[in-house]
């Protein structure tokens, strides 16, 4: 095997072709300058608007009451946050650049002589996460177009469930058969899941011999998970691996589980053919915190794996994203690898796609314009953020190696010499950080509820760059929230941790000033200023909606020309922002969707980021990680398929926007029966508030029909409805007597 003492983790060039580069940067310029001229435009009206608040009342009205006053400052005061955050989001539009690789130079140079990768695949709940999903994800990339003996893949499971080491013990088997078929017909996606299902019926004999071995595995590890039993036959031939479950051991209870099921650096035949595999389960002990995610990463994949194969690069995905390119790795090796531009380039991000958003994305979840547009732009200003999966790292950066500081060169020997798996052990235990710098200088960041955002920050203060890809074929598809109430649980749980970054010590404005560009500032303080844009968005809403219910007048008079910057940014912005989504490959729907989706984001989740996170930093509560479950059931999926909006669930964020939704309702209706009984006068004075109430309406549709019109399961609880209906009804007829 090719693992001497002059080749392995150096990779120098095989022909000495420097000069040509491995990637390429490209701008467009004129569409860049078309926008800027736009935006200027728009930026004008936002002062216009500001300018109309200050002075215009002072003029007209000398008669009114302290309350309007305090009303009209509270609009004063929205709409400076929403036109400085606008300003804010043009760093994403300023200087977008697309980067383009050439993989054959890279085969040219380096041959298979590339760098060792390691891929870590994170789970946590054999639950909410299915072992066959987590095995495919595994499968996928362990198929990937590269030297099998310079790949390894590690499964660490934070969920330390037997259901899914036997899952792995499955298909390290199947993989002997999986990833030479793979090889041998070019087979894509490499995950055998969704290789067979967009294959359909139209399987050759040897394709038919592997898909039925894969469905058998399929229907074995299914059953077992059903079951909640592991298979005595396994139990008897993975002996080895299933004794270090303790009988007492549960999930958050139990010692480290460490086994290589293929270990390709054993010098015999198949581990040739296959990549190095591992289980790894981290101990947990509940006096100890174990940092989610973060902590996984931090034990078995960085320090356990450094004394099992040391990857120089390596690659992290959750346990739903599968790889849809065989070629991933290889491209982003065209960037890291590249003699000038790439040695600047700490990580490359590839895009969270999904292979289950359905056509007009119902709950926005695929984020069309933040992919093509935002990363897009955030690559210009000196690279995206670390979005957790799909992501290729240098393991000496991540581990906390500054720009400019010479590379530590990994020796071979190091991966050489076979440590026994009882010392590696020792790395993954609770107490092994106690007193070290894991977590804080070295590894991915604690204490943060999006660790991923925080550690690529911190590395781009150590003066990296990072970089973006987004080719045309997705490599990398995952599992999408399904229902209403998880997306807007991970969205809470983003928004928190975004703002958490904003207010920490590796804060992007005070931290990173100086470090990082001031475009990528704003770029960052984009996600930053989800949490408290929740209160501007929620008050502005709610008060332009009582406000025509009150018959008090917020905006210009339609004929009035102030009225013109009011017009012209509403509807300039919301027409740029449908022909972006429609150019990003959108649908007028998704687009409609999606507005939807934004409103109830700020006015729920965020909201509720925003107050967890203020509990957080006055000591009441803890940030916690919820898991993003990546199974419904059949009804529900059904549902789902048919975009029909899925509540089913009582929760405080359901009670929230019903009622805000009620509570829009009934002033909507209050102010159609005054102009329907001839009261034409509102109309003329208060257009504009009638029509954004209209649209609200409009846009709470089908919040409406799952609390009022519908029967199945995924309507809104009777519950929810009723306390919602209470609370704005009273609302309201207090409101009409004040
Ligand atoms: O204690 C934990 C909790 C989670 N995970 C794993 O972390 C991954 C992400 O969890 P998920 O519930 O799918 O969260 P998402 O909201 O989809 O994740 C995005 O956002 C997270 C930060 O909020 C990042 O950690 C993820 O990588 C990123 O994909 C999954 O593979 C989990 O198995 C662990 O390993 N240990
Ligand atoms: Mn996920």
């Amino acid at each position: 095997m090719a693992m001497g003492k002059e080749d392995d983790n150096r990779c120098k060039p095989v022909h000495d072709g420097h000069s040509e580069p491995l990637f390429e940067t490209r701008r467009k310029t004129g569409r860049v300058i078309a926008y800027r001229v736009f935006s200027v435009s728009v930026f004008a009206c936002i002062c216009l608007i500001w300018f109309y608040r200050v002075t215009v009342p002072i003029k007209i009205d000398v008669n009114r009451t302290g309350i309007d006053r305090l009303i009209w400052f509270v609009m004063l005061v929205a709409e400076i946050w929403f036109g400085l955050y606008w300003v804010v989001t043009q760093s994403s539009r300023w200087n977008p650049v697309w980067r383009f690789t050439f993989p054959d130079r890279l085969s040219r140079r380096y041959g298979n002589d590339l760098p060792r990768l390691d891929v870590f695949v994170c789970t946590a709940d054999p639950v909410i996460e299915p072992p066959l999903m987590v095995v495919n994800t595994v499968l996928s990339v362990a198929a990937l177009d590269y030297p099998p003996e310079k790949l390894a893949v590690y499964l660490s499971d934070d969920g330390g469930s037997e259901l899914t080491f036997y899952a792995l013990t499955e298909a390290a088997e199947f993989a002997k058969t999986w990833v030479p078929f793979c090889k041998r017909f070019n087979v894509e996606p490499t995950s055998p899941a969704a290789y067979l299902s967009s294959k359909g019926n139209g399987l050759d004999s040897t394709a038919e011999e592997v898909a039925e071995l894969y469905r058998e595995m399929a229907a074995r590890i299914e059953t077992a998970s059903r079951l909640g039993r592991v298979p005595e036959e396994a139990r008897l031939k993975y002996g080895e691996g299933f004794t270090q479950w303790d009988a007492d051991a549960t999930r958050r209870n139990h010692g480290t589980i460490l086994q290589i099921l293929v270990d390709g650096r054993e010098e015999n035949t198949i581990a040739i053919e296959i990549p190095t595999l591992v289980y790894l389960s981290r101990e947990k002990r509940p006096q100890h915190h174990h940092n989610f995610k973060a902590g996984a990463m931090n034990a078995l994949v960085l320090r356990v794996s450094s004394k099992i194969t040391c990857g120089k690069i390596i690659l992290n995905l959750d346990c739903d994203m599968y790889a849809n390119n065989s070629k991933s790795a290889r491209d982003a090796l065209c960037i890291l690898l590249d003699e000038k531009e790439g040695k600047e380039i700490a990580f490359v991000q590839f895009p969270q796609c999904f292979d289950n958003v359905t056509r007009n994305d119902l709950y926005a979840t695929m984020m069309r314009v933040g992919v093509d547009v935002e990363f897009i732009g955030l690559d210009g200003n000196g690279g995206p953020l670390y979005i957790g999966t799909g992501c290729f790292h240098r393991r000496d950066v991540i581990c906390g190696r500054k720009y400019g500081e010479e590379e530590e060169e990994v020796k071979s020997e190091k991966v050489q010499e076979m440590i026994e798996p009882e010392m590696i052990k020792d790395l993954a235990s609770c107490t092994y950080e106690a007193n070290t710098q894991w977590g804080k200088e070295m590894g991915v960041k604690y204490g943060c509820p999006v660790e991923d955002v925080i550690t690529g920050l911190a590395i781009q203060c150590r003066g990296w760059k990072s970089a973006f890809l987004n080719p045309e074929k997705k490599d990398f598809l995952g599992v999408a929230p399904t229902n209403l109430h998880q997306m807007l649980v991970q969205h809470r749980r983003w928004s928190e941790g975004d703002f958490q970054v904003l207010l920490s010590e590796y804060s992007p404005v005070w931290y990173g000033k100086g470090k990082i560009g001031l475009g990528l500032i704003l770029g960052y303080c984009c996600y930053c200023l989800w949490a408290p844009s929740s209160v501007p968005v929620l008050v502005y809403s709610v008060l332009t909606f009582l406000c025509l219910f009150k018959g008090i007048p917020l905006f210009p008079k339609v004929s009035s020309s102030w009225f013109i910057p009011f017009g012209y940014v509403t509807v300039v912005v919301n027409a740029y922002s449908l022909a972006e989504f429609l150019w990003c490959g959108g649908t007028f729907r998704g687009w409609w969707n999606e507005q939807r989706v934004w409103l109830y984001r700020r006015t729920s989740s965020f909201l509720f980021g925003f107050t967890d996170t203020i509990m957080k930093l006055l000591g009441v509560s803890e940030s916690a990680f919820v898991i993003t479950s990546k199974v419904a059931d059949e009804e529900a999926a059904e549902r789902y398929k048919d975009e029909v909006m899925e509540f089913g669930v009582e929760s405080p964020m359901f009670l929230l926007l019903g009622t805000l939704g009620m509570l829009n309702l009934f002033c909507f209706a209050a102010a159609v029966m005054r102009l329907a009984s001839g009261d034409g006068g509102d109309f003329k004075t208060m257009g504009f508030q009638f029509v954004i109430t209209g649209i609200l309406v409009v846009i709470n549709w089908p919040l409406y029909e799952g609390m009022l019109l519908r029967k199945d399961k995924g309507k809104m609880p009777t519950s929810v409805t009723v306390k919602s209906v209470v609370i704005a009804l009273s609302a309201c007829t207090c409101l009409a007597f004040l």
